[in-house]
């Protein structure tokens, strides 16, 4: 199974042994548990890890080989971030997409090499999702072919970028290029931002951290502001786009190309999400086949949680959208790969596809990765609460997702410009134009669905009626907007006044995604034990979704009240049918205990030894006496008793 989830034998075996070899290596395990320590420790203890991996990685991993440095990275700097997460997330993709071969020589090879740090300086204190509002510019000196960024105001700083505080040296800073007077929109930059020897700040430059967050707080977001400083033309990132020393502009073959860095991160972090959800229902199915609490038949002992009905309802449908996340992931990464070479050989038609498509799939997977982690530390009852589980760590770095590469509402968006200028085609007569992931907008629906209605031993009936939903969805949220523009609102507004039914277009679609590329996947497998697992989380995933949806199919009579008892009742079947298997489904990502890093969650199940050695662990528990309580509790005490007297 664990081939089935990461994608083919080959790596799954590569983790096993990056895991085995570092199991035998402690100075590469957390020297004391990561909710025990400070920030600053925590920094410092990632950088001893970091500077450890970056001396002996060759020993351990292929470091030409992403998914395995992935894994090295899960295994010993964990989720909350590192000094250099972000130079391997989006600086060094930064550069690979956008600068010229002659750049790549100059700081692609260095920064390959860590002889620098480099961070994504986009975000602006005023201005995250409006790319084309950011206010830090760069204007063009023509006499000394030099680029002058500049901070004007306060809203102009850069703000968010992580690892800009306090690691980089370098970033690819993105600011509005101004030439001749004339505002050429969102460009990227290289910048050096500190002394390549001290680390100080250069002249001009005033950087810092923007202080804790909910989560991920190893990694230092920072501020950057610039005081007219001056960059050579050349540090223009050029692959695509170019301006000539007398500040002629040379367009790119596409206008958004710039933006690859973040359809980069949309890509690969499906991937990301669906490993922490993992995470979380790997805690929380261990610990809920320990856990006893409570009886189903009086005359038997208490039971294990993971018995009761309730806790399968909360725990399993999340498993399933876990396998279903990881499939999706491994589909979008491939087409990032293609794309990305496609690119250069100067072919772009397949960039609003996949735009369209991760923009979707971001939101969606964060928003429900989410919603489950959440529901996984519920499961654990009180214990989930306690940092021990680390449920709260994972839920803190998870849910950051719904706002990084672009807050979830303004993504869902960008895939419904796809979906209605797809539904335009329809509208116009025009199907046969449709691409594939929305070729299903111009087939003719059937009147109603036949599940329950026909005999069909694979999953088409669900699919067809999660089409028909979507479809349903489209046509209607681009009718509104459109009768809104034929009744006068400009697009503008027309748009702004559908984006609610727009958005859940959006929703639909992506959720048929999932689906198909969970079929997809489980039609390639052809070990029958495998087969029949998966098909049983798959059937779980279809009865699910498909009730959370239901309302869309219902209101048309597309499905009946008795065809969706039927459905409510395959769920319950596969709930049951699931649980025997519940604790390999989890186990088979194969997460070792120094990655979970969770006291509850750990393989050998002794939850309550685990608990109590960590709970006496706790640096409270050093004296018996606190010096508040000398300080302050004590004299309270006193002056109360005194006062009695
Ligand atoms: C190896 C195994 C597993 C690995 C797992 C790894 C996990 C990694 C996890 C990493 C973890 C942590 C890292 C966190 C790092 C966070 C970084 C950041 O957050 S960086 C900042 C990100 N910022 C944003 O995302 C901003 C969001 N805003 C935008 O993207 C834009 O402003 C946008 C798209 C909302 C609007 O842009 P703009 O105003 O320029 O365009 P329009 O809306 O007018 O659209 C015009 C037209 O262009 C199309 N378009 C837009 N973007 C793209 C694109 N990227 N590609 C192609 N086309 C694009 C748009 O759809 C319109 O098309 P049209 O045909 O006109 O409809
Ligand atoms: C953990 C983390 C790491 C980050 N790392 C980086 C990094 O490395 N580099 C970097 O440059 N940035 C980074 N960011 C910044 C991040 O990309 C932005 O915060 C994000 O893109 C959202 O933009 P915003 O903050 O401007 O939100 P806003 O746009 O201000 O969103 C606020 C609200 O307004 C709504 N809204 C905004 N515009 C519209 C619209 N057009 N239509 C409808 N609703 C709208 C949103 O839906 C949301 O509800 C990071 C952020 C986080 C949380």
């Amino acid at each position: 199974m664990a081939a089935q989830i990461y994608s083919g034998e080959k790596y799954a075996s590569r983790r096993r042994e990056i895991s085995a070899n570092l199991a035998k290596r402690p100075e590469f395990h957390d020297s004391k548990p990561l909710p025990f320590m400070t920030r600053e420790e925590k920094i410092l203890e990632s950088s001893r890890k970091l500077t450890l991996i970056s001396k002996h990685m060759n020993e351990i991993i292929d470091p030409s080989d992403k998914r395995e440095l992935y894994h090295l990275n899960c295994e010993v700097l964990g989720i909350e971030g590192n000094p250099m997460a972000l130079h391997g997330d989006m600086f060094i993709p930064a550069l690979t997409a956008q600068a010229s071969d002659e750049q790549q020589e100059k700081w692609l090879s260095r920064a390959l090499r860590r002889e620098i740090i480099g961070t994504y300086a986009q975000t602006e204190l005023g201005h995250g999702t409006n790319l084309r509002k950011l206010e830090t510019i760069a204007t063009y000196d023509v006499d000394t072919q030099e680029f002058v960024l500049h901070t004007p105001q306060i809203t102009a700083l850069k703000w968010w970028p992580g690892n800009l505080g306090k690691s980089s040296n370098y970033a690819v800073v993105v600011a509005l290029m101004i030439i001749k007077g004339k505002n050429y929109g969102p460009q990227t930059f290289m910048v050096p931002l500190r002394d390549e020897k001290t680390h100080q700040p250069l002249k001009g430059i005033t950087i810092g951290d923007i202080g804790p967050k909910l989560a991920y707080n190893i990694v230092d977001n920072g501020f950057l502001g610039f005081d007219h400083y001056r960059i050579p033309r050349t540090n223009l990132l050029m692959r695509h786009t170019r301006v000539e020393p007398d500040g002629t502009f040379v367009k790119p073959p596409h206008a958004k190309i710039n933006y690859s860095a973040m359809v980069h991160v949309r890509s690969y972090m499906i991937t990301g999400q669906a490993i922490m959800l993992a995470y979380a229902l790997t805690i929380a199915t261990r610990y809920s086949s320990v856990r006893r609490q409570g009886q189903i038949d009086t005359t038997q002992p208490e039971v294990k949680v993971l018995e009761y009905q309730t806790q399968q309802h909360r725990l399993f449908p999340s498993i399933a959208r876990a396998y279903a996340f990881v499939f999706a992931g491994a589909e979008t990464v491939r087409l990032y790969e293609r794309v990305l070479q496609e690119v250069e050989t100067g072919n772009v038609s397949l960039m609003a596809d996949l735009h369209a498509l991760t923009s979707g799939l971001k939101s969606v997977v964060t928003h429900q990765t989410a919603q489950g982690i959440e529901q996984a530390r519920m499961a654990c009852g009180g214990h989930g609460y306690s940092q021990a589980s680390y449920i709260s760590e994972i839920f803190g770095v998870a849910v950051g997702g719904c706002t990084y590469e672009g807050e979830n509402l303004v993504m869902l968006q960008q895939l419904a410009r796809y979906l209605v200028k797809s539904a335009g085609l329809v509208q116009a007569g025009q199907s046969s134009k449709l691409g594939p992931l929305v070729a299903y907008l111009g087939a003719k629906s059937d009147s109603t669905s036949l599940i329950d209605r026909t005999p069909t031993p694979g999953f088409a009936e669900y699919v067809k009626t999660f089409q028909h939903i979507a479809r349903k969805q489209t046509l209607k949220a681009a009718q509104k907007l459109f009768g809104f523009m034929e009744k006068g609102d400009t697009r503008e507004v027309a748009w702004n006044k559908s984006t609610v039914e727009l958005n859940r277009a959006s929703r639909l679609h992506t959720r048929l995604y999932i689906v198909e590329a969970f079929v997809r996947r489980v039609e390639e497998v052809a070990d029958p034990r495998l087969k029949e697992v998966l098909t049983d989380l798959l059937r779980l995933h279809v009865n699910y979704e498909l009730l959370d949806v239901a309302a869309y199919a219902l209101e048309d009579g597309f499905l009946s009240s008795s065809q969706l008892d039927y459905i409510r009742e395959q769920l319950y079947f596969y709930l049951a049918k699931i649980r025997p298997n519940a604790v390999s489904l989890v186990d088979s990502w194969e997460f070792s205990d120094r990655e979970l890093r969770s006291v509850l969650g750990r393989r050998d199940g002794n939850v309550y030894e685990n608990l109590f050695a960590w709970a006496k662990a706790s640096p409270l528990n050093k004296t018996d006496v606190l010096p508040s309580v000398d300080k302050y509790l004590k004299p309270l005490m006193e002056s109360a008793r005194a006062s009695k007297l």
